[in-house]
């Protein structure tokens, strides 16, 4: 399978290089960021800080998609729905990591999986975020009655909040208790407050350093705490799942799926 990585000069596109190089049955097609950007005209293994792989580094998206099979994505929302409306017209899979879409972006991307394209989106490709996210929607029925807090923390350089796995997660919980997210989440807190909404979904954001990702799930209820957490340590994580669902994607219908249809997880 030949595989163009977008993004390609990102944190996430040096471990999608190194994740595509590693798998066997998928090759690396092509390599693309934004032009004018430093990592223009580089050799993607050496980029990737691999062995060179005679790929380099181009701003031209038409030309990189000629003869591939699938694109990994992990840019921003606009060049990520830019991106949509091209593998949706070629029929390729698109494999999308970005986060921070707005809900109209969204809608664009699940458009462009019914014209054609075979998109797996989520805000997080591991194995570990993927089960606690199953994890949290059982907890969630579970315990109807316990407040449900999501704390995430990432590195310095990020720049959406809530992240998209605490959104995700949060959308799990909601799930759970057959609930919209969108009517129940508190985003921010700040200044006088007033005293807790029962069954709302709050979500606190740190940044600092150089934390690849970690979330909370708190539960709290009369006189005990349950926590659910995922702390990554390697962006290799995201990487390999993002190209296993890219093979995944091969054999499936045009459409919109996430991680749970990847991994065979119904709920
Ligand atoms: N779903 C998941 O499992 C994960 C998702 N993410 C998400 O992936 C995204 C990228 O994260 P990260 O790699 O850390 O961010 P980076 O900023 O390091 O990488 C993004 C890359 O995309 C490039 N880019 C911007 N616009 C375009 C464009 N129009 N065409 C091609 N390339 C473009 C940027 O170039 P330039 O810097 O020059 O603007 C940059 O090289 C974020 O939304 C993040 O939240 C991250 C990890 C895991
Ligand atoms: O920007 C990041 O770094 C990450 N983004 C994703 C998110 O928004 O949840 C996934 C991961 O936590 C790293």
């Amino acid at each position: 399978m030949k595989i163009v990585i977008v993004g390609a000069g990102g944190r996430m596109g040096a471990a999608n290089i190194r994740a595509v190089t590693d798998l066997d049955g998928v090759v690396l097609h092509g390599a693309v960021d934004r032009a004018g950007t430093d990592a223009i005209g580089k050799d993607a293994g050496s980029f990737a800080g691999i062995d060179p792989l005679g790929v380099f580094i181009s701003d031209n998206i038409e030309a990189a998609l000629e003869g591939a099979d699938a694109v990994i994505d992990f840019t921003i929302p606009a060049a990520s729905v830019a991106l949509a409306a091209q593998t949706g017209a070629r029929g390729l899979v698109h494999i999308i990591g970005t986060t921070g879409c707005s809900p109209e972006q969204d809608a664009t991307i699940a458009g462009a999986g019914k014209a054609g394209g075979r998109i797996v989106k989520s805000g997080n490709f591991s194995m570990g975020v993927t089960l606690l996210a199953n994890l949290v929607r059982k907890a969630s029925a579970a315990l109807l009655t316990y407040d449900i807090e999501i704390l995430e923390m990432h590195h310095n350089k990020k720049v959406d909040a809530p992240s998209g796995t605490a959104l995700l997660l949060g959308e799990a919980a909601a799930e759970g208790r057959d609930i919209k997210l969108g009517d129940h989440a508190v985003r921010v807190r700040d200044g006088h407050t007033g005293a807790r909404e029962p069954g709302s979904i709050g979500f606190a954001t740190l940044r600092g350093g150089t934390v690849v990702g970690e979330h909370s799930v708190i539960f709290a209820g009369p006189s005990e705490r349950l926590e659910l957490a995922h702390r990554a340590e390697d962006r290799a994580i995201f990487a390999n799942g993002a190209a296993r669902a890219a093979l995944w994607a091969r054999d499936q219908k045009p459409g919109l799926y996430g991680m749970d249809d990847v991994l065979g997880l119904t709920h």
